[in-house]
């Protein structure tokens, strides 16, 4: 593909260029899922290739770790890499307390625990995902396919008891047939609106029989790089307040890619 970047794969690629800047010799990097993460892959691939860089990196899911091999990425499993020195993930939606809903690519569990064993975990998005209150983007929730409807009821029963909003859940299909995580799991997506109390339906979700995992990632992100589709970023970091703005330098075309796209 050759072509001029659309102001919003600017914007993601900006972020996940302005991410990479993170990533040093020897570390040992969590590979988001996504289309904002795949481009971070692709810059990382170009920086091994072009300036030598070292990594090993950890993918969060079967299409991030095919795309890895191809652009040049080193993949290896959690297990073999125990910690992670950083994971740059996308995200659904961030507050401004950086707490993210996730999974909206259905790779919401593997990302969670890849994110869970890294030092800091740097979210790249676009403006869009910028929410005042989570939950307008269908909170995804993964669950063991045995009993799947059992659960669903139990987890609509216990958005009632938390007078969540919204409350409805959907099995999310592929086509005909329910899909599936790399994990074999099926995914609910909760239409809730607005999730007054983020934490708490986390930790709640996450006790009911049949749920695997929730897309609330609370307290798990430190960094974020919001892309700009005029080619600047600014970045947050939770820990420390700070708050930068950059330029960063887009090429006229794609054909930076042209040779390891997707
Ligand atoms: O959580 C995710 C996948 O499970 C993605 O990071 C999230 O859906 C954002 O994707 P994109 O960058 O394509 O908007």
């Amino acid at each position: 593909m050759s072509g001029t970047l659309s102001p919003i794969d600017k914007a993601k690629f900006v972020a996940a260029k302005r991410a990479v800047d993170y990533v040093e010799d020897g570390m040992k990097v969590g590979l988001g899922t996504g289309s904002t993460a795949a481009w971070m892959v692709k810059c990382l691939g170009e920086r091994i290739r072009d300036d030598g860089l070292r990594i090993t990196g950890v993918a969060t899911s079967t299409r991030t770790a095919e795309l890895a091999q191809k652009v040049g990425v080193p993949v290896v499993s959690l297990d073999e890499a125990k910690w992670l020195d950083l994971t740059i993930d996308g995200a659904d939606e961030y507050d401004h307390n950086l707490n993210l809903i996730k999974g909206g690519g259905g790779a919401l569990l593997m990302e969670k625990i890849v994110a869970t064993a890294s030092d800091e975990l740097i979210v790249i998005a676009d403006l869009s995902k910028q929410v005042e209150a989570l939950g307008a983007f269908p909170l995804p929730v993964e669950v063991i396919p045995f009993g799947w409807q059992t659960t669903k009821a139990l987890v609509e029963e216990t958005l009632v008891n938390l007078d969540v909003l919204g409350r409805t859940s959907a099995l999310r299909m592929n086509g005909a047939t329910p899909y599936v995580t790399d994990e074999g799991n099926f995914i609910l997506d909760l239409h809730l609106k607005r999730i007054g109390n983020p934490r708490q339906l986390a930790l709640v979700m996450n006790q009911i029989p049949g749920v695997v995992e929730n897309g609330l990632f609370i307290d798990i992100c430190d960094v974020v790089v919001i892309g700009h589709g005029d080619g600047s970023v600014e970045v947050r970091d939770i820990n420390n307040g700070a708050v930068e703005h950059e330029k960063i330098d887009v090429p006229e075309t794609d054909n930076l890619f042209v040779d390891i796209a997707d």
